[in-house]
């Protein structure tokens, strides 16, 4: 049983389909200090969280079950992605629930800051009558600078097209052609500066972003802009902002988030009669809330049941179409990568080489590349190695990742080939393919070619090829109660150097491995397990 833990308040609505999974107990408490959180979170398989958790590298460290970390939103600056990966938990996020919910929220911060709406509905209910020290101004015929035209951005835009607005827009991913087809003119910071007079943000905040509007900016800015962050605090430098206000550059602002949440109660920002703020409300409709639990929950089953997932943070995103295209071949790839490290016992990897060719070779296939990369490492690291820190593991060990393709597969529709190269400058080397009708085969073993299906337990022997040694094995086997369920032999040249695998029914003690190796002209015998 999958145990869930809910730390922030999340629609209920929307964790359903965990609570009614009978694979999965949900347990809620929210409002927990860290250490609070750190002392239960060793219980728990999954924790889903909003922004009020700060899941800490502490949090991570005494997670011990933990396996993923779901963030109902977009923003994950409230979990230590660095910690989690390292530890190999999938952090997810649900990047599309809340997008319409924030653009409107944009809106209506917009509009609200135009009209003073505010004030003066505080003034209103304080009793007074104030009709003269609010007039506002029309968005109409106005320019609309945005930064970051993502999802929200983007939708920002839109309706601002519908408000008779100007856009001035500027992402480093923004093309000529799409923001042709988005109807609003590219630019650059500087322009939005210097020509809008509404600016809303929409960017992460990153190094790059952080302050990327503070005083030297609003020296230049366009006299009496109006702003906007419903985005994340610290896009926009609050201290220079308060400042620009104070000197008469900025009219206005509208903040939804903060540096520092919640504010200090002395923050400049509260109580300024030309700020208005929200206390992170962006994305808190009934219908967002209500979206991103579904999406987070339905994403945290997959990844308990170890089924394919999307959304992680902390790995690359994968088109679904690739997808599906690579999730067949993921247990075949695992396999070849754990019998590539059994049969390099002993010896240091320093690169793992992996080669696609055939169906594979025309596709990203980094997805696959990392159940492979967790094959090897597994048989060393255990289960501390999964999808998401395995490169970073393969990285801290000085373990190189190489990949290469090749149109043509030897015969075959697919075929991948994953060689291990040793500091002893050996290699190791397992192919395998995807067989019509036959599912997974291990097609090549270092230079035999062979035809075994990767399961079960299975002893590969090195030998000479000399007449008598296949019995002797068997004798040596049935004495020790191994039954055989199949057997192969491989060699290249009569006589030559040749490889048993044989296909046993249960483990093989170590003492019966050894006594193999006294059978004369046999040279090591490795006991290969694949789950
Ligand atoms: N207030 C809220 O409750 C709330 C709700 C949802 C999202 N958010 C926040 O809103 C922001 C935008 O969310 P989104 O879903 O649109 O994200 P998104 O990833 O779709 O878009 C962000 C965009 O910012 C751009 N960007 C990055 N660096 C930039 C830079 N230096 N200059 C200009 N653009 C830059 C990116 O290229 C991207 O297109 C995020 O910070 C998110 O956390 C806040
Ligand atoms: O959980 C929230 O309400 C915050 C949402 C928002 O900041 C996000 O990044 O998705």
């Amino acid at each position: 049983m999958f145990k869930v833990l809910v730390s922030d308040p999340i629609s209920d609505l929307g964790i359903q389909q965990l609570v009614d999974a009978p694979d999965v107990t949900v347990e809620k408490n929210t409002g927990l200090s860290e250490d609070e959180l750190a002392a239960i979170i060793g219980d728990y398989d999954a924790l889903l969280v909003r922004s009020q958790t700060r899941v800490t590298e502490k949090i991570m460290a005494a997670g011990t079950r933990l396996k993923v970390v779901g963030r109902a939103g977009v923003g994950v600056d409230n979990i230590d992605l660095e910690a989690a990966t390292q530890r190999g938990i999938i952090v997810i996020n649900a990047p599309d629930g809340n997008t319409i919910t924030t653009c409107e929220h944009t809106f209506a911060m917009m509009m609200a800051l135009a009209r003073h709406i505010p004030q003066a509905y505080a003034k209103t209910i304080g009793g007074t009558w104030d009709r003269k020290s609010f007039l506002g101004v029309e968005l109409r015929n106005k320019t609309l600078g945005v930064l970051g035209m993502g999802r929200i951005g983007s939708e920002v835009a839109k309706r601002a097209k519908a408000f008779g607005m100007n856009i001035l827009a500027f992402d480093p991913f923004l093309t000529q052609e799409r923001a042709e087809k988005l109807e609003v003119k590219l630019a650059t910071v500087d322009d939005i500066i210097r020509n809008a007079d509404f600016m809303t943000v929409h960017t992460p905040l990153t190094p790059e972003t952080r302050h990327m509007i503070s005083r030297p900016q609003f020296e230049v800015m366009k006299k009496g802009m109006r702003i906007i962050n419903c985005a994340r605090g610290g896009v926009i430098d609050e201290m220079a902002l308060v400042e620009a206000i104070d000197e008469g550059i900025v009219a206005g602002a509208a903040f939804d988030v903060f540096e520092s949440e919640p504010p200090q109660q002395d923050h400049p920002f509260l109580n300024h009669p030309k700020i208005i703020v929200t206390p992170h409300l962006g994305a808190s409709t009934i219908e967002a809330q209500e979206n991103v639990a579904i999406d987070v929950s339905e994403e945290v089953l997959h990844i308990l049941r170890d089924e394919p997932f999307k959304n992680a943070v902390n790995m690359p995103p994968v088109a679904p179409s690739i997808m599906s295209r690579l999730q067949p071949y993921f247990s075949l790839g695992e396999k070849l990568g754990s019998f590539a490290a059994q049969i390099t016992k002993n010896q240091a990897i320093h690169e793992i080489h992996v080669d696609y060719a055939g169906d594979l070779s025309d596709i990203d296939t980094l997805p696959l590349t990392r159940y492979i990369v967790k094959g090897v490492l597994a048989h060393h690291l255990g289960s501390e190695v999964n999808i998401v820190n395995c490169m970073h593991l393969a990285k801290n060990r000085e373990v190189n990742v190489a990949v290469s393709t090749a149109p043509k597969s030897k015969g075959f529709t697919n075929l991948l080939t994953v060689t291990l190269k040793t500091s002893e400058n050996e290699e190791r080397l397992v192919a395998g393919t995807l067989l019509n009708g036959y599912g997974e085969r291990i097609v090549q073993l270092n230079k035999f070619p062979v035809d075994i299906a990767p399961e079960g337990h299975q002893i590969l022997i090195s030998h000479n090829d000399k007449p008598g040694i296949i019995g002797q094995v068997g004798t040596l086997l049935g004495k020790n109660d191994v039954n055989i369920a199949s057997m192969q032999v491989g060699r290249k040249i009569i006589g030559g150097e040749a490889i048993m695998i044989l296909t046993v029914d249960k483990g093989v003690q170590k003492e019966v491995l050894n006594e193999l190796t006294t059978i004369p002209e046999l040279n090591s015998a490795v006991e290969i397990v694949l789950s």
